[in-house]
């Protein structure tokens, strides 16, 4: 059943730019992933949901309630990792957490420092709890933003660009702790990094310019592509004619080789093979089809 129901969103900056056009998404317990690439208006959704801004149009139910009418109750059930929470003062881990803790209306003292430590632990910080957040590594400090967004056991965890830069271990950490956090809360995890939402969330939601293209399970989106994607080996110097004629979803390099993924309706030409498609294709190929002016297919 969708907790979060979110209809017809549309925000438009005062410079013009449309980064919410129309948005709507009905959003379940677990783990929602929202991929898009930059500038397609994950930050704008993720703020606006965060009550952090208003919408132009539209409304937003939580459990019924309708969260730009009364931010205060939706707030004191959110946690929130924005994609800029970078900065911090130079005081401790567990200092900072504490103090974060009393923002967000946990006023006991011994509740608080057990749900303190809790979370250092959870989050694996415990042993470092006394060093200064501003020392820690950028890894680290994903991991002490989730610890803050988990305070106060929120209903609704909204997670924004959290593996960006962050290298494959710590990245694993993090994937680790987001797949902890329970499937009795809403979390939503908004990212451009395709296997962030394949490892990790059984619904996700395409966005590209302020709407969403497509939503499903990675196996429904995955099925809906198939038989759509042709792959072959060519010679890298022919890339661009490829390009050209092609609507040219990646490429690689295969043991020396350059391998084209294409999509089309039909086997373009002689050569092509059909390729089993991922959520890597199911994304470019999204992105491909939204794009204003498409090229034809030559089938
Ligand atoms: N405060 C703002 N004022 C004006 N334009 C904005 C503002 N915030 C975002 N935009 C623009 O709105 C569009 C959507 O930006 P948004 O940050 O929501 O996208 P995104 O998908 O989160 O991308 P990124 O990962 O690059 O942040 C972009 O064109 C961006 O330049």
């Amino acid at each position: 059943m969708s907790r979060l129901k979110i209809q017809q969103l549309s925000k438009q900056y005062a410079n013009g730019v449309k980064a919410l056009d129309a948005v709507s998404l009905e959003i379940p317990n677990g783990l929602f992933g929202l991929l898009g690439p930059n500038g397609a208006g994950k930050s704008s959704l993720m703020r606006t949901l965060a009550t952090l801004q208003q919408p132009d149009a539209g409304t937003v139910l939580f459990d019924g309630l309708n969260i730009h009418q009364y931010p205060q109750q939706l707030r004191s059930q959110l946690g929130y990792l924005p994609q800029d929470f970078g900065v911090y003062p130079n005081v401790s881990a567990s200092e900072l957490l504490n103090h974060l803790a009393i923002l967000k209306g946990l006023l006991n003292k011994t509740e608080r420092r057990e749900q303190v430590d809790a979370l250092l632990q959870q989050t694996n910080l415990y042993t470092v709890r006394k060093r200064a957040v501003s020392t820690f590594s950028g890894g680290m400090q994903q991991r002490f933003g989730i610890a803050q967004a988990l305070l106060g056991s929120p209903q609704l965890i909204i997670v924004d660009e959290p593996t960006a830069g962050l290298d494959p271990e710590e990245r694993n950490h993090f994937h680790d702790l987001l797949s902890e956090i329970g499937e009795e809360v809403v979390v939503i995890l908004s990212t451009h990094i395709v296997e962030d939402v394949y490892e990790l969330c059984p619904q996700l939601a395409v966005m590209a310019q302020g709407k969403i293209i497509v939503q499903g399970s990675p196996a429904q989106l995955t099925a809906a592509l198939r038989g759509r994607v042709w792959s072959k080996t060519i010679e890298s110097r022919a890339l661009t004619d490829y390009q050209l004629a092609y609507t040219v979803l990646s490429t690689r390099m295969l043991a020396g080789k350059r391998q084209v993924l294409v999509l089309a309706d039909a086997c373009p030409e002689p050569g092509f093979v059909p390729f089993n498609p991922g959520l890597e294709e199911v994304y470019f190929s999204v992105l491909a089809e939204s794009k204003p002016a498409q090229k034809a297919t030559l089938c």
